[in-house]
């Protein structure tokens, strides 16, 4: 049997039983097994894929099986998923794929069922994706039964992410949404201020990694599936100035560092900083602009990732570990700026995680939207009058960016909401679609390319109250 169809099956289990991620799993279990490159990168797509299409595969299981998903065990729906992204994502022939399955399943599940898993894919194989599609949209209860089926994303981050659009007005865009999920992401670096080259410069070197000076952020190269590390090397930027990022992340740095000329000593925090991203942007920033950095984060182990993040602009930047809730988060002192890119439930970044989709529960909310308001109201208290906070999630999800923001407005007269919208167009690289009307900005992968970013910025009244 194909000793990387073993590797998939073992990470896919990993997932399941173990909470693993994907990604981390995947080079141990690559490791341990000696897989040479070409069947490492059969494991990583198999693996992959059949997280990514759970949800589309499940359905056409219990379609083909006549039996509820969760009424299959446990090892028996993992080489069924196997199975199915085989015959309906890759190019695998028919026959290879039933005969594989049926071999992996005798090896590590209930021998007894292997004629089942015959059977099941065998009918699986039988019908092309669009003839599977057909039956899946049939056989659907609503609307958003078949979208959860066809784009393969559990019915609860449907809703979520298509209340989002409609609160723009742009429901329309949801199967873009969805699709753009599924999509692998356009990988980014920022060329950080400071870097000694621009990024039209740094882009242009790096050109045979696939770089290009595109996308929402004036510092974005877009690299595609080009390799980073080459590319970074190849960008001639001084060391640590250049380094992967989402472009929706450079962005919401930018919207805090740029809301307005910055005065020559000024105090800036970031309360959630790891590991890093956006305190190496708020670094670069504050350097050239003569202002100072204190990054903040609870755990010590992302401490020292973001630590590390800021090697290059470490004189502007100090690392501290402190819950952001505790008054030692903020030593003391009042800030002029503060970036709160607060823990959420990621439902913006589903495309980089295939396994975080399934992994994600409504009632991780209720904790989370706490959290996020506990965040935001003990650094209220610690923003200087005239002073600028960014409140920064990467989730779309409304309890989590307008419920939460609108709370704290209400809760905090002295708070006065800027116009974030208008500060993101004029950082933007070239001019940007944003819905809706609110002062706040969400960026959305399949319009901006980038993360499901929220932006809102609020300014403390310098009069008080
Ligand atoms: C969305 S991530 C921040 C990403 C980061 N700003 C970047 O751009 O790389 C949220 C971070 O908040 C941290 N965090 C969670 N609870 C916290 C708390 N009570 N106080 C401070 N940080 C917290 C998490 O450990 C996590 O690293």
């Amino acid at each position: 049997m194909s000793p990387a169809r073993l590797v998939a099956y073992e990470v896919l289990q990993d997932v399941e039983e173990r909470d693993s991620y994907a990604n981390l799993a995947l080079p141990g279990r690559i490791r341990d097994a000696g897989l040479d490159a070409r069947d490492a990168g059969l494991a990583t797509e198999l693996a992959a894929g059949a997280l990514r299409w759970r949800g589309r595969y499940d359905r056409i299981i219990e379609l083909s099986a006549g039996r509820e998903i969760e009424r299959i065990d446990a090892r028996t729906r993992t080489v069924l998923r196997l199975g199915a992204h085989q015959l309906l994502g890759m190019r695998t022939a028919a026959h290879a794929a039933v005969n594989e399955s049926v071999e992996l399943q005798r090896r590590v599940g209930n021998r007894a069922a292997a004629g089942f898993v015959n059977g099941v894919l065998r009918s699986i194989g039988r019908a092309s994706n669009d003839e599977w599609d057909a039956r899946i949209a049939d056989a659907a209860t609503s609307a958003n039964d078949a979208r959860a089926a066809l784009a393969s994303h559990p019915t609860w981050i449907i809703r979520a992410l298509q209340d989002a659009l409609r609160a723009e007005g742009r429901e329309a865009e949801l199967d873009a949404l969805l699709a753009a999920d599924n999509d692998a992401p356009r990988v980014s670096l920022a060329i950080l201020p400071g870097a000694g080259v621009s990024v039209a410069a740094a882009a242009l070197a790096a050109a045979e990694s696939g770089a290009t000076a595109t996308g929402p952020s004036p510092l974005g190269v877009e690299i595609g599936a080009g390799d980073p590390a080459r590319a970074i090397t190849a960008s001639g930027a001084r060391p640590g100035y250049a380094r992967v990022q989402d472009q929706g992340s450079q962005l919401a740095a930018l919207a805090l560092t740029r809301v307005r000329p910055v005065r020559r000593g000024e105090r800036w925090l970031d309360l959630c900083a790891g590991p890093g991203g956006k305190t190496a942007v708020l670094g670069a920033e504050a350097l050239a602009a003569g202002a100072r950095v204190r990054a903040n984060e609870v755990s010590e182990h992302r401490a020292e990732l973001v630590q590390r993040s800021v090697s290059g602009v470490a004189d502007a930047v100090e690392v501290v570990s402190f819950d952001g809730r505790s008054d030692d988060a903020y030593g003391g002192e009042a800030f002029d700026r503060i970036l709160v890119d607060a823990p959420c439930s990621g439902l913006g970044a589903l495309r980089r995680r295939p396994e975080a989709r399934w992994r994600k529960q409504p009632s991780d909310l209720p904790e989370l939207t706490r959290l996020q308001a506990e965040l935001l109201r003990q650094a209220t208290a610690h923003l200087a009058p005239g002073g600028v906070l960014a409140y920064v999630t990467c989730s779309p999800h409304l309890a989590e960016t307008r419920v939460t923001l609108d709370r704290l407005l209400r809760d905090h007269p002295e708070l006065r909401e800027i116009d974030a919208r208008a500060v993101v167009g004029e950082v933007a690289r070239s001019e940007i679609d944003l819905g809706g009307a609110s002062l706040s900005v969400q960026l959305w992968p399949h319009r901006h390319g980038t993360d499901a970013m929220f932006i809102a910025l609020v300014e403390r009244r310098a009069t008080g109250a």
